[in-house]
């Protein structure tokens, strides 16, 4: 988009000055007045002129919340090199990681912005538990990545870089490496500098039993369309629930079948995870959120579309009539999946974000000064 303003603007200009030159060059024909045509586009011009100006400028700034998508130019121009090749051993070494990454993302944008509040150990004096210790926050891994390539950032650009663009770039890098899209992420969020509160946490991160009223709830109030909110559960194409989070849907005050899940499926999901299980392996144990869980493609909609969805919202996206069409469309077509996932990353991590003197660039992702 800011492409396409920034060429329309030069083609305006252009055109305008080839008419100036025209009229300059051209012989004077009589029956024009010349002086006053010339003036007059001239106006039009510098109008013109101004009005592209003021548009390149305020694009840049208004699409994405006060980022930029050349923020680290001058201060870290290699810095979202130095991500990717920094997480190319993590990735290889634990292919699991993407889809931690990128839920990481979503669990620290949903509490107080993306302000990297999830990555902070201490406890706060005013807030109390800080918020890693909300039970939402269950198996959520890989937040010592996001501290491991601040360090190797720091060496290169010093206080330049947060931890909050850091773990952005991470969660698009996880996208990108299991398949999905590359997606174009606008920079310069700063970190917060207190951490919140484990109760706050609670509240805001979603429970694993909603549906699509609350589902839409969420994600519009960020900005985003129908299509959009649909796109990024979509995420749920990579990684695991735990059946601590299905048990509910499994066994909880249900005699008779599972609303919108396949009877064969729910058999194996029973046999997966058991009722009454008491050794410790009941907390560990897993299913995948589609058969293809370390690759970002667009199975988890034709899984859900067959009855095989694991939560209750991938059943009601496909019965909700304000959604099906979205289900459907995503499970045909990858592409557009594709393009409306990445609109709808960019506005969940740019929603609510610190900018310009708020909010501050840590030494440390793990520790508030
Ligand atoms: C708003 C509705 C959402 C609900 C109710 C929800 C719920 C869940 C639940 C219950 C799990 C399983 C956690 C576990 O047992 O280990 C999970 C996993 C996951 N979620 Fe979500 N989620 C939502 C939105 C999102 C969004 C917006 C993203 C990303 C942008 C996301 C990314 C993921 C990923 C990648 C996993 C797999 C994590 C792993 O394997 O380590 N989720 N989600
Ligand atoms: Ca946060
Ligand atoms: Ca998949």
């Amino acid at each position: 988009m800011q492409t396409f303003v920034n060429l329309s603007c030069a083609a305006l200009i252009f055109l305008f000055q080839v008419i100036l030159l025209l009229l300059l060059l051209l012989p004077n024909l009589g029956f024009v007045n010349y002086t006053r045509v010339r003036r007059m586009v001239q106006q039009l011009g510098i109008i013109v002129v101004l009005t592209c100006l003021f548009s390149v400028l305020n694009y840049g700034v208004e699409s994405s919340g006060g980022l930029s998508y050349n923020f680290y130019e001058k201060t870290c121009p290699q810095v979202e090199n130095i991500i990717r090749d920094g997480l190319k051993p993590v990735f290889s070494s634990d292919i699991t990681s993407p889809a931690a990454l990128l839920r990481l993302m979503f669990h620290d944008c949903q509490v107080q912005g993306c302000d990297a509040s999830i990555l902070v150990d201490q406890d706060s004096e005013k807030n109390g538990s800080s918020e890693m210790t909300s039970t939402k926050n269950f198996a959520i891994r890989q937040r010592e990545t996001i501290s491991l390539l601040k360090s190797m950032v720091e060496v290169a650009c010093p206080n330049q870089v947060s931890c909050a663009d850091i773990l952005i770039m991470a969660a698009r890098e996880a996208v990108a490496t299991s398949g999905g899209p590359r997606i174009e992420v606008p920079l310069g969020r700063r970190d917060s500098s207190s951490t919140p509160s484990y109760e706050l946490a609670n509240a805001l991160l979603p429970p694993s039993t909603i549906g699509v009223e609350e589902l839409l709830q969420i994600f519009v109030n960020k900005g985003m369309s129908v299509e959009e909110s649909v796109a990024i559960m979509g995420s749920h194409t990579l990684g695991v629930t735990h059946c601590l989070n299905i048990k509910n849907r499994l066994y909880e005050g249900e005699e008779g079948p599972i609303t919108g899940m396949e009877h064969g499926f729910e058999a194996f999901l029973r046999l997966s995870c058991p009722k009454n299980e008491e050794s410790i392996m009941s907390k560990s144990r897993f299913v995948l959120n589609d058969p293809t869980a370390l690759g970002f493609d667009n199975l988890y909609y034709i899984n859900a579309m067959s009855g095989h969805g694991l939560l209750r919202i991938d059943a009601e996206m496909v019965m909700d009539s304000r959604t099906t069409n979205f289900v459907r469309r995503f499970g045909s077509d990858q592409e557009a999946f594709f393009q409306a996932f990445s609109s709808a990353f960019v506005k969940l991590s740019s929603y609510g974000v610190l900018v310009g003197k708020n909010g501050v660039i840590r030494k440390r992702c793990d520790v508030v000064d």
